[in-house]
């Protein structure tokens, strides 16, 4: 059986005023797979997932999801999308079962199963008992598994998640990486951006890596090994890239912190 392609880029092109972020990025996704994207800060990744969900309108190229052009003005495909952006706002001043049932509304559940949902999604997360409290009162990482069940809600079939692990635990870590695998297993795509290279490594079935605008490398971490000579994913990033001055930038950087 030929394998369903999700999401189509073809020939990518993006600038802010006179600066070129993305320079010609094509790929293709197939449903079911796990890609970590990836990239020096700067690289374009968000930018890339803003303009896929319709975020950032501006851009050259073609864009396909579930088959359908994104940019004809159809905006259905967005209701099988679930999204974690790396900076959320959340309103503060609702509790997470206002927030939640309020999310899952908008992505059309009855307010009963939204409830239902949301409820034990927290409960299985670790943070049932501040389901009714203020989101002002959420830790960091509380806040970041709040926006992890606020993109899951309506059960997406693609899913983007721009540095979800930022500020949770080593053991909420091990749940995320299980709710990925196991997503990734019921058919689910996911589009997983991040900079802590040994999760990227461990849980993408594809490691694609954006550098100046383009894409440098795309492959699973095995074949990435193969072509390059280094051995971790750290390591390969780093060769991509062409850096290996952290030595001399570390020493520079607090020999200044020391100028008085
Ligand atoms: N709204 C904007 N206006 C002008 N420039 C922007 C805007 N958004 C992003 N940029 C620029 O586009 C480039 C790519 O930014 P982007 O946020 O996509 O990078 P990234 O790869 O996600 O980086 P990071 O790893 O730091 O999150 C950066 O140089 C950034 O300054």
């Amino acid at each position: 059986m030929k394998e369903e392609v999700i999401l189509e880029i073809t020939d990518l092109k993006k600038n802010y005023g006179s600066k070129s972020v993305l320079n010609g990025v094509s790929l293709q996704v197939k449903k079911g797979e796990i890609i970590g994207y990836i990239g020096p800060n700067g690289a374009g990744k968000s930018t890339t997932v803003k303009i896929i969900l319709g975020i950032e309108d501006k851009y050259f190229g073609e864009i396909k999801i579930f088959g359908q052009d994104i940019s004809d003005g159809n905006i259905e495909y967005k209701k099988k999308i679930g999204y974690v952006p790396e900076i959320a706002e959340v309103y503060d001043n609702l509790t997470g079962q206002e927030y939640l049932t309020f999310i899952g509304e908008l992505y059309g559940l009855d307010l009963d199963l939204a409830d239902y949902k949301a409820k034990s999604l927290m409960e299985l997360f670790g943070i049932g008992e501040v389901y009714y409290s203020r989101i002002a009162s959420y830790s960091k990482g509380m806040r970041q598994k709040l926006l992890i069940i606020s993109s899951l809600l309506h059960n997406p079939e693609l899913l983007f998640f721009d540095e979800p692990i930022n500020g949770l635990d080593a053991n909420s870590v091990m749940i995320f990486k299980e709710i990925m695998t196991q997503l990734s297993e019921q058919g689910k795509t996911i589009f997983y951006s991040s900079h802590i290279m040994d999760v990227v490594e461990k849980i993408s079935s594809r490691i694609i890596l954006l550098h100046d605008g383009k894409i440098a490398a795309d492959g699973t971490f095995e074949e990435l090994k193969r072509q390059n000579t280094k051995g971790s994913l750290e390591q390969i990033f780093n060769q991509l890239t062409g850096f290996n001055e952290h030595k001399e930038l570390g020493a520079k950087f607090v020999s200044v912190v020391r100028e008085m």
